[in-house]
């Protein structure tokens, strides 16, 4: 076996914070809460209801391969700027120790966005996502739709989960890198598939991976592009072969102006000067 890489060592972290979690608050106690946590929408039918293409905006202070991007960043006011762009959805990372996420960022974003009304972004919780418990934790704090890596996941174990997260009314966005992983999603009938451009293993993003297999998606599933996205021509690449939603952090965290640059990358006219960013 060689030495683990990044994606076993987040893993690993992952399910000793599971065990911490469920010490501090058992299940039960979150099953309890399930009844109060605010309604969801349906996901994949807000990416749908902005086609073209949907920009599913992320919250990302911290990578493991960048390091801090923006460690300071306000998650609901930034989550609000996306709003003003026209985001379809909100993907918060709450993983702590690379990402510097968490559940309590996410609960602030999904009540900063309350105030939208029904139109709303959607809510992600974008995670590494291997115990019900953090399926629990996800709704009782407003995710609409949470993310499974296929990668991360025997076929037991991703199946359980996806049926788990529908049970509890959301839906999943189902990751997948290479083409075994994309059979693996059509095996599971994942309704909502993203083709990530990062090898979690190795950091390498190639553009190109979206193009190879997204022709390999199961028929009828709604398609996103994740990770490396920066201009409206990246867009337009991935809606040419099929992509109904782009997911995009990084150049949305240092954009100077991210409602500007989400409408950027929809492709859609400035907003008039002295319109607040
Ligand atoms: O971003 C990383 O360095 C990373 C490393 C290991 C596992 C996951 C990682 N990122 C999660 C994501 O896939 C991205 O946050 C997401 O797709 C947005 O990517 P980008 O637009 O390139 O910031």
């Amino acid at each position: 076996m060689g030495s683990p890489t990044i994606l076993d060592t987040i893993l690993a972290r992952r399910e000793r914070d599971v065990a911490e979690a469920k010490a501090a608050v058992p299940p039960s106690e979150l099953e309890a809460r399930l009844a109060e946590a605010p309604p969801a929408i349906d996901f994949i039918a807000r990416l749908r209801r902005d086609a073209p293409i949907a920009v599913i905006a992320e919250v990302k202070r911290a990578s493991p391969s960048k390091g801090d991007i923006a460690p300071g960043m306000d998650a609901a006011a930034q989550a609000l700027r996306y709003a003003r762009g026209g985001a379809s959805a909100i993907s918060v990372l709450t993983e702590p120790t690379w990402f510097k996420g968490t559940l309590a960022d996410m609960a602030a974003v999904r009540a900063a966005v309350e105030e939208l009304g029904p139109d709303r972004p959607a809510i992600l919780r974008k995670d590494f996502i291997i115990d019900d418990y953090q399926l629990l934790e996800a709704r009782v704090h407003g995710a609409d739709a949470v993310l499974l890596i296929v990668a991360a996941l025997d076929d037991a174990r991703l199946r359980h989960l996806y049926a788990a997260a529908v049970r509890l009314g959301m839906q999943a966005l189902v990751e997948v890198n290479n083409a075994d992983e994309m059979s693996r999603a059509a095996e599971l009938g994942a309704a909502l598939v993203g083709i990530n451009n990062r090898d979690l293993r190795s950091f390498r993003v190639d553009l190109a991976t979206t193009d190879r297999l997204a022709s390999l998606a199961p028929p009828g599933a709604t398609l996103a592009a994740l990770s490396g996205i920066s201009s409206r021509a990246d867009v337009e690449r991935f809606a040419a072969v099929g992509a109904a939603a782009v997911l995009v952090g990084e150049s949305l965290m240092v954009a100077p102006d991210p409602a500007a640059k989400i409408r950027e990358l929809r492709g859609v006219p400035a907003a008039a000067p002295g319109a607040a960013p």
